[in-house]
């Protein structure tokens, strides 16, 4: 059987490979010390005309050595079977890096065909969900369950996922980006449009891994399931978006009675209109100021119903806001389900979260609509208000349901008294609550409310809840950070001695009586949409630097 001579720290190991299955290692001889410097020169030398036998060797033909003869050996003897056994080592090292390359292309190959099948699982499971609510509305008409919107919300997606299909397959075709989705793959020609149902002046973009400047940072997705990405290793990534086709359609949100954020507008909608041959779309209101103005403001789009509002994730590629952090709170209001892009423009006092310079608006613009840009998924929470129709007095609907960016927050409102408030994670009873209230944010609103009653700060990139009391009375409670996949229920409990006030992104104040019960969990569109490769995906928080601002 074949034979390979180690050099290790001095000594001359004989690796005989006695049977397939046994390797014997035998000491040859000891110990013989080469200055490094005269060792190597020997390989340089014997290198080129010993390689072709040293390949020989490794691929296991009948070359033997003769250092076994032990010590009568002369020098000469010993230094040919070091270079000889350096040159094995080379081959062996070659030897070893071809497993490694073929062990990391059968893993390249599993990670994908994995994410096909995850993929293909979770649209069964999609459309087996969709079935059992459709079987549900039909055998009763009975008020809608937190996992009833989400199914809603999964029919929304479904319609809207059409031919498409998610990463694998692409991400051989790029060294440096790993695809997390992409909409245009099932197009066999480049110059059709996808049969879906979105508007043909609907972009389309891939999301990919931005990768870091070493070939060890690179990302894989090992498991694409129901919303849930899973990688090799954590993710520290930025998330890139590559346009397939030029965006060609904007909503412009304005913050109102902001002189300066008008005039911009204006100056914004001609510029889109006239050099880049964009479609704008307004609120209705700010339509309406617009046509005061000027004839020439009649090309703006706007939603003049609330299915045509429902819709509009379908119809623009990007959501430009002029004005705060609550001008894109209210654009974020406007979407009920996916969010396309959205870049803030600065135009209000403190714009934590606006992070683009109005004053350059047109490179910025440029640069965003050319690509690739980095972007923020931001998650938002559902918030639902279920009501017991039995203590209902003004006969107003069982069940209302709310999304936030920042927030959801449960007060004493104006009673004088401590508030007292049940809370439950995932239906087991978590604490109870004494103190002006309780804040549920979400990692976006982190730096809002949360901040000021004593929360931690969080990074968007990291997913969960956060739970934060309000000047509680107990000493022994503190803010928590809950993972971001619970379902938590604040009620206010029978002996409490007054009602709660709950409120939506600092709005939308709800009365939360002694009957009501309040479920809050994570909107968790983002990630699926993304990875179902949906046009109108619910990204958020287009920028273009490298870091997200925290
Ligand atoms: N004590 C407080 O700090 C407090 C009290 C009530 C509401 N708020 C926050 O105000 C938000 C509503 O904002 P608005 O602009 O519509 O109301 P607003 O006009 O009253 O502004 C509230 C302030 O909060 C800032 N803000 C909003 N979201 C932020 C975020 N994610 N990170 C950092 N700062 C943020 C705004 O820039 C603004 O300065 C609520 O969601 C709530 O978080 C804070
Ligand atoms: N398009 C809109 N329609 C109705 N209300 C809006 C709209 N945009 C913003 N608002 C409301 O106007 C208020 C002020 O807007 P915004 O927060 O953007 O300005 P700001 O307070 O000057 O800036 P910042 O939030 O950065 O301090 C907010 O409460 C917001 O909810």
């Amino acid at each position: 059987m074949g034979s390979l001579h180690v050099l290790s720290q001095g000594l001359i190991v004989q690796m005989v490979l006695s049977s397939p299955k046994a390797v014997e290692l035998r000491l040859v001889k000891s110990p013989i010390i080469l200055p490094s410097s005269r060792a190597s020169s020997i390989s340089r030398q014997a290198l080129g005309s010993q390689a072709e036998s040293a390949r020989s060797i490794s691929r296991g033909t009948s070359r033997q050595f003769n250092v076994e003869q032990g010590p009568s050996s002369n020098d000469s003897l010993l230094e040919t079977s070091v270079v000889n056994s350096n040159i094995d080592l080379v081959d062996f090292s070659d030897a070893l890096q071809m497993v490694e390359k073929s062990l990391k292309e059968v893993a390249e190959i599993k990670a994908q065909a994995l994410a096909e099948a995850a993929e293909w699982k979770r649209k069964y499971e999609m459309e087996h969900l969709q079935c059992l609510h459709l079987e549900n509305c039909a055998n009763s008409s009975s008020s809608q369950t937190l996992p009833e919107i989400k199914n809603m919300a999964n029919e929304v997606l479904e319609l809207s996922a059409a031919d498409v299909t998610t990463t694998g397959e692409q991400s051989s075709q790029s060294n440096n980006k790993q695809f997390i989705c992409s909409h245009s793959s099932s197009l066999e020609n480049p110059g059709t449009l996808p049969k879906t149902k979105f508007g043909p002046e609907k972009a389309m973009f891939k999301l990919v891994w931005s990768h870091g400047l070493h070939q060890s940072d690179e990302q894989r997705i090992v498991s694409v399931e129901f919303g849930n990405i899973s990688t090799e290793v954590q993710s520290n990534k930025q998330i890139l978006l590559v346009w397939e086709t030029p965006p060609k359609s904007v909503v412009i949100i304005t913050k109102p009675n902001a002189p300066t954020v008008q005039k911009l507008c204006k100056e914004m909608i001609k510029w889109l209109r006239d050099e880049k041959d964009m479609k704008v779309y307004t609120e209705p209101i700010v339509k309406e100021e617009l046509l005061k103005e000027s004839l020439y403001f009649s090309c703006v789009q706007t939603c003049e119903t609330d299915q045509e509002l429902l819709e509009l994730h379908n119809k623009v590629d990007l959501v430009i806001t002029l004005g705060g952090d609550g001008t894109l709170i209210w654009a974020a209001s406007m979407f009920k389900g996916p969010i396309p892009p959205v870049v803030a423009f600065s135009m209000g006092s403190l714009g934590f979260m606006t992070q683009f310079q109005s004053d350059h608006y047109r490179e910025c613009l440029q640069t965003v609509m050319r690509g690739p840009v980095f972007i923020t998924l931001r998650h938002r929470l559902v918030c639902q208000i279920v009501r017991d129709p039995q203590n209902m007095e003004d006969g107003g609907p069982e069940v209302e349901h709310y999304l936030v960016l920042n927030e959801v927050s449960i007060g004493r409102g104006l009673s004088p008294y401590l508030s007292n408030l049940e809370c439950y994670c995932d239906g087991l009873f978590l604490t109870s609550v004494q103190g002006d209230g309780l804040i549920l944010s979400t990692p976006s609103g982190s730096t809002a409310y949360s901040l000021a009653a004593g929360g931690s700060m969080v990074h968007p990139q990291v997913p969960g809840i956060l739970f934060t009391p309000i000047c509680p009375h107990s000493l022994s409670f503190r803010p928590l950070l809950l993972p971001e996949s619970v379902t938590l229920k604040v009620q206010v409990p029978k002996n409490s001695r007054d009602q709660a006030w709950a409120s939506f992104d600092g709005k939308s104040r709800q009365q939360l009586s002694k009957d009501v019960v309040m479920e809050i969990a994570p909107f968790d569109l983002c990630w699926r949409e993304c990875l179902s490769g949906n046009p109108s995906c619910l990204t958020f928080g287009l920028h273009l630097g490298s870091t997200s601002g925290l």
